[in-house]
C-alpha cells in the first residue's frame, strides 16, 4: 500500500473511530447508571423483607423480550438477548452473586446453558451428578440449578424427571441450548484415532457420523463430554465427541465441526430455585399428575385443561416408582398458574387427579 493510500485510510477511519469512542463513553456511563439503578432494586427489595430474593426471572424475560421486540438492528437480536443478559448478570452480582449448581466438571453442556442464563457474573458451582445439583440447592448452598429435562433426539432425562417428583424446589426458568457436537483430538490424522470417547447421549447423537467416517474406532462412554475431553486431551490416538466450551477448557483442536446427525438438536434444561417466577406475559406450567390404572384414565385426567381450552405443549408418561405398571403424566401447558382460566382449571384437576404437584410457573425462554 502507497503512503498516500495508508494516510487516506487513516483519515477515513480516525473520523469513525472518534465516533465509536464517543458512543463508548455514553454507554459506559449509561451501564454504570442502569447498574446504580439496580443496586437501588436491592435496596427496596431488602426494605421489604425481600432481601434473598433478587433474581426476578419474569423480569428478565420481559425486559429481553421488548429489547428483541424494538430492536432497529442491524445487530441481531439473540446478540442483544446475550449481551443483556450480560448487563443483568452484572448489575444482578452487585445486588449479590448468584451461585448456580449444574452438572459438572466445567466444559459441559450444562454449564454452557447455565451461563447462556445467568451471564458470566454467576458463581459456577459444578457437581458431580444429577441429584448433587439439586441438594446443593435444597440446602440452601447454591441460589439456583440447572438441570438438562429432554433433549431433542434422545428425549427425556430419566434422572431429573425422578428428582422433579420429590424435589421442593420449584421451576422458575427453563433454558434452550442448541447442541452442536465437535470431534476434538490432538491428532490431525484420522486413520490415527483408535478410541473415541464422550458421554453416551452424545456417541448416540453422532451414531451416523461414527459408522460413516470412524467406523473402526472403539467408542467409549464417560460419564460427561467434558471429561471425555479430558481423557483425550492427555491419550494419544484418542479423540472426544464434545461441545465448545470442552474445546476451550482443554485446549483440544475441534478437528470437525457440527457432527451430530440431527441438525437442529436441542436440549432444554430447566432452572430450579425456592420460589416461584411472577407472570411474564408468555409463561409455561409444569405438573404432574397421576391417574387410576383403568381405560380412559388419562383422558378424564386431561379433560379439565381441554374443557378450559388450556394448551398442553408437553406430555411425557414415566412408571410411578412405588407401584408396578403404574404411571406418573409430567405435562406442561401455556399460561402462568396466577392467569384465572389456568387457576380454575387447575383447581378443576386437583380435585380429580388421584396426585398432582405444580412445579412452577416460568417464563417461556427467550433466545
Ligand atoms: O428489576 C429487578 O428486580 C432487578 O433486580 C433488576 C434486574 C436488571 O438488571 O434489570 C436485575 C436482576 C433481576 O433478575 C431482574 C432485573
Amino acid at each position: 500500500m502507497s503512503d498516500q493510500t495508508q494516510n487516506d485510510l487513516q483519515k477515513a477511519l480516525s473520523g469513525v473511530r472518534a465516533d465509536i469512542d464517543r458512543i463508548d463513553g455514553e454507554l459506559l456511563k449509561l451501564l454504570n447508571e442502569r447498574a446504580r439503578c439496580a443496586q437501588k432494586v436491592g435496596e427496596i427489595k431488602a426494605e421489604h423483607g425481600e432481601a434473598g430474593h433478587i433474581y426476578r426471572p419474569e423480569r428478565e424475560a420481559q425486559v429481553l423480550r421488548r429489547l428483541q421486540d424494538t430492536n432497529p438492528g442491524p445487530l441481531p437480536g439473540e446478540n442483544i438477548t446475550f449481551f443483556f443478559r450480560e448487563v443483568m448478570s452484572a448489575c444482578l452480582a452487585l445486588e449479590e452473586p448468584l451461585g448456580i449448581a449444574f452438572l459438572g466438571p466445567l466444559g459441559t453442556f450444562s454449564e454452557s446453558a447455565a451461563t447462556k442464563h445467568f451471564g458470566h457474573a454467576a458463581r459456577l458451582l459444578p457437581q458431580g451428578a444429577i441429584d448433587d445439583v439439586f441438594r446443593e440447592v435444597e440446602s440452601g448452598h447454591a441460589h439456583y440449578a440447572v438441570v438438562p429435562v429432554e433433549n431433542s433426539t434422545e428425549g427425556a432425562v430419566g434422572r431429573t424427571m425422578d428428582l422433579l417428583l420429590s424435589t421442593p424446589l420449584k421451576i422458575c426458568g427453563e433454558v434452550v441450548l442448541r447442541i452442536h457436537q465437535n470431534l476434538l483430538s490432538n491428532e490431525t490424522d484420522f486413520s490415527k484415532i483408535t478410541k473415541v470417547y464422550s458421554h453416551a447421549q452424545s456417541l448416540a447423537q453422532c451414531h451416523e457420523w461414527l459408522n460413516r467416517m470412524l467406523p473402526k474406532a472403539q467408542r467409549i462412554s464417560v460419564g460427561s463430554n467434558a471429561q471425555a475431553a479430558q481423557k483425550a486431551a492427555d491419550e494419544p490416538g484418542t479423540a472426544a465427541i464434545a461441545g465448545e466450551a470442552a474445546a476451550a477448557r482443554y485446549s483440544l483442536p475441534k478437528l470437525v465441526e457440527n457432527i451430530e446427525d440431527e441438525p437442529n438438536n436441542t436440549t432444554r434444561f430447566l432452572v430450579l430455585g425456592k420460589h416461584d417466577a411472577g407472570a411474564s406475559g408468555r409463561d409455561k406450567t409444569s405438573l404432574i399428575m397421576s391417574a387410576p390404572n383403568r381405560t380412559g384414565a388419562l383422558h378424564e385426567l386431561l379433560q379439565p385443561l381441554s374443557l378450559a381450552g388450556v394448551s398442553m405443549c408437553r406430555l411425557e408418561s414415566r412408571p410411578a416408582r412405588n407401584a408396578l405398571w403404574e404411571y406418573v403424566f409430567y405435562v406442561d401447558i401455556e399460561g402462568h398458574r396466577d392467569e384465572p382460566a389456568i387457576k380454575a382449571a387447575l383447581d378443576k384437576l386437583a380435585a380429580s387427579a388421584a396426585y398432582l404437584k405444580i412445579l412452577g410457573s416460568y417464563p417461556v425462554a427467550v433466545y
